[in-house]
């Protein structure tokens, strides 16, 4: 098996389009998480990969076989295309017991070899549950049921892994079990998988590469480091976690917020004629909270801001701050802050601060502004020289 390759994909419900001319590669091996929110078509393009859901556009091939093609008529069947799939809702035959569930692939691919040499034995101990082979489902925990689902999966070797949100079930604990113990298998086996996922920290854990998707389109992909460090677009910077945002115009002494505050965009700041609005975007964890404008560190920008609520989080309080008509989250230390946050302070001045180097900035068509040396690009074309 060699890549596996999406191009152009395309389905539609009645007028609203699901998949938008969707362009996207599995390198084999290669675990590609599909992240975005609710609706965004994540489900859907999995279901086309399967062969569950009919394309209306484009082409689907796994190495050198084309699973789907609009054009040349081509629409192998589910199960001609050697695809593991677990779900969210396990999706276990009830009446069959844990052996027969995992057996079940190979039963339908008819590979008696695999069947006769233990495949479903060795499978069901991949995954711990050598023990359960002749309970029934309904005989399980959640998380028992989830690994019978993931060793179903991966049982008949298949070339491609689909999971659709096979997480979700599951309360907090179990879910990292099980989403260690996908981790530690993908490291192990090296299957080629596509995982969806709405929770950016499964996406981070578990992904090589991330497809991060909105209205059916791939916004960004990329690895978890490049989402995490360059996201490209103010969408992405919001999904993965980057949820404060300050808008500011440029005047003629450099960068301010709509409250007047000037900021030092450092080598972030886009050249004079790139834009003369963007958006910040800073994690809670890069946003400092001082008494005094004068603690901020030397090289930052200060922003004076009013507290509006903290709530004790063990190590850190979290704080949230208006600073002019922005509300801003960040986590203050405890045992720095810890004493005066408790005892009420709703209401009280206060300055924060962030380095440029957190900060990252957006132009006004949502597009990362990106320093590349001395040279700064919008949207990916040069503007101009700082
Ligand atoms: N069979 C269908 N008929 C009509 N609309 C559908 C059908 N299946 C999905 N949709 C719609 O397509 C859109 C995308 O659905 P999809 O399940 O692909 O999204 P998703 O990104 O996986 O979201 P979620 O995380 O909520 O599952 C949704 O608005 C959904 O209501």
């Amino acid at each position: 098996m060699s890549q596996i390759r999406v191009h152009q994909l395309s389905k539609s419900y009645g007028s609203n389009t699901i998949v938008d001319e969707l362009d996207l590669t599995i390198d084999e091996g290669e675990f590609v998480v599909l992240l975005g929110p609710s609706g965004c078509g994540k489900t859907t393009t999995l279901r086309c990969l399967a062969g569950l859901e009919r394309p209306d556009g484009g082409t689907i091939s796994f190495g050198d076989r084309v699973m789907y093609d609009a054009a040349g008529r081509a629409d192998v069947p589910t199960h001609k295309r050697n695809v593991g799939m677990i779900f969210q809702s396990y999706a276990l035959w009830p009446h069959m017991k844990v052996r027969d569930n995992i057996a079940y692939p190979l039963k339908v691919r008819r590979q008696r070899e695999a069947l006769r040499s233990g495949a479903v034995e060795r499978a069901a101990e991949m995954v711990d549950c050598g023990a359960l082979l002749d309970r029934y489902p309904s005989q399980l925990s959640g998380g028992q049921q989830q690994r019978v689902a993931v060793a179903r999966g991966l049982v008949s070797e298949p070339d491609l892994v689909l999971f659709d949100e096979p997480l979700s079930n599951l309360d907090a604990r179990l879910r990292d079990q099980v989403r260690t113990q996908i981790h530690q298998l993908h490291q192990r086996l090296r299957f080629s998988a596509v995982f969806v996922t709405h929770d950016q920290s499964e996406a981070f854990a578990l992904g090589d590469r991330l497809a991060i998707m909105k209205d059916g389109k791939l916004e960004q992909f990329a690895t978890p480091q490049r989402v995490f460090e360059e996201p490209s677009s103010d969408y992405v910077a919001a999904f993965i976690g980057m949820g404060n945002r300050l808008d500011l115009v440029r005047h003629a002494d450099g960068w301010r917020t709509g409250s007047g505050a000037a900021i030092d965009l450092g080598d972030r700041s886009p050249v004079r004629g790139g834009a003369d609005e963007v958006t910040l975007r800073l994690r809670s964890a890069d946003l400092h909270l001082h008494r005094a404008a004068a603690d901020a560190p030397a090289g930052s920008s200060v922003l004076p801001a009013t507290v509006v609520t903290t709530e004790f989080g063990g190590r850190h309080h979290d704080v949230l701050v208006d600073v002019g008509d922005a509300r801003l989250s960040l986590q203050a230390d405890t045992r720095e802050h810890g004493a005066w946050l408790s005892a009420g302070a709703e209401g009280a001045e206060v300055f924060v601060s962030f380095r440029s180097s957190d900060a990252r900035v957006f132009g006004p068509d949502g597009r990362a502004v990106e320093a590349l040396g001395s040279q700064v690009t919008i949207s990916g074309s040069p503007v101009g020289t700082l």
